[in-house]
């Protein structure tokens, strides 16, 4: 059986578990569910602190997991990103009081705060700046007004959390992340983590993608296919009606609002665009 860890808290949780479940596997039943033994798809479902996922891959006692980029970076544990999953993405960042820093050369001889010391460390060797790194658990963006740091470094998403503290980033952003399929480093292959992989990507292609259907005059196909040119190719079929065709093709769900009205300026009518519940690409 396939072993997989997936998050059971924090803002990765529900999305992981979501995907799970449109990847046809078994949901918990509640949250004081820590194991779920899947025997239909051969997988067993671990459900763990996502900071701690990193470290049973790595440590080869799962075979594989869901973790956020950043995270698997600051675990320096031996492992590798599988595929992303188009879900929690933030930056980490630096922030400081505003008005106060630039770069992180302006870290040189200060204090940051952060609840990704591996993460941080790296990034301020990679760029040669000697500064203190303070570890904290969470809420790290109250520090500077507690006087533990002069800056932070933390996930960012909407970047409500620093504004309502007053505070501002700055320097370039140390990494992008989202939530990522992990592996142990050279693991070989694990039965089932084919499966697991091709599920995954039909969950993110059905929900990237969506379905068009529209009915073209045959002497505009060319321009229409140019303009929807789908997968292999979109299907083209006959119409009941003289010199009409009918043409189904996926397209990619952002921008698909002006792919519309670019058919529609090419004559194409009946333009219909459903979602994709499941696909295999
Ligand atoms: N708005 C967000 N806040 C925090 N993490 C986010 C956000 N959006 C995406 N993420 C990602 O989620 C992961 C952090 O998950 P989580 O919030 O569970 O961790 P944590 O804050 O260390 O844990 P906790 O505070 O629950 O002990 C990271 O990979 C991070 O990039
Ligand atoms: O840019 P925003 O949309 O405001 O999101 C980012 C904030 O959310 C996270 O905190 P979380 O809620 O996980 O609390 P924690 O710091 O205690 O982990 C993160 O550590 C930031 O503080
Ligand atoms: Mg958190």
């Amino acid at each position: 059986m396939l072993r997989l860890a997936v998050p059971n808290k924090g803002a990765l949780s529900e999305a992981a578990q979501s995907m799970l479940k449109e990847a046809g596997y078994r949901s918990r039943r509640d949250s004081k569910e820590l194991v779920v033994v899947d025997q239909d798809s051969g997988c067993e479902l671990f459900f763990l602190r996502p900071r701690d996922i990193a470290v049973y891959v790595g440590e080869g006692t799962l075979d594989v997991g869901i973790t956020g980029r950043d995270m698997l970076i600051d675990s320096g544990a031996p492992v590798e990103e599988i595929m992303p999953l188009g879900f929690g993405g933030s930056t980490f960042r630096l922030a400081a009081t505003a008005g106060t820093m630039t770069s992180a050369d302006d870290l040189d001889g200060r204090r940051v705060a952060t609840s990704y010391p591996g993460l941080l460390e790296k990034y301020l060797s990679e760029k040669g700046v000697d500064a203190r790194v303070i570890k904290l658990d969470g809420a790290v963006e109250t520090a500077i007004r507690l006087g533990v740091a002069d800056a932070v470094a933390d996930v960012v998403e909407t970047g409500t959390t620093l504004r309502n503290v007053g505070l501002e980033v700055f320097g370039e952003p140390i990494m992008r992340s989202e939530g990522v399929l992990i592996k142990q480093q050279s693991a070989s292959d694990t039965p089932g983590l084919e499966q697991l992989i091709r599920r995954f990507q039909g969950v993110v292609h059905a929900r990237d993608f969506v379905m068009m259907d529209y009915d073209i005059r045959a002497e505009r196909i060319e321009e229409a296919i140019a303009l929807t040119p789908g997968m292999e190719g979109p299907t083209v079929s006959p119409l009941h009606r003289e010199g009409w065709v009918a043409v189904r093709a996926m397209v990619r769900r952002k921008g698909h609002q002006r792919v519309m009205d670019q058919l529609w300026d090419i004559g194409a009518r009946a333009i219909l665009v459903t979602d994709i519940y499941a696909c295999r690409l």
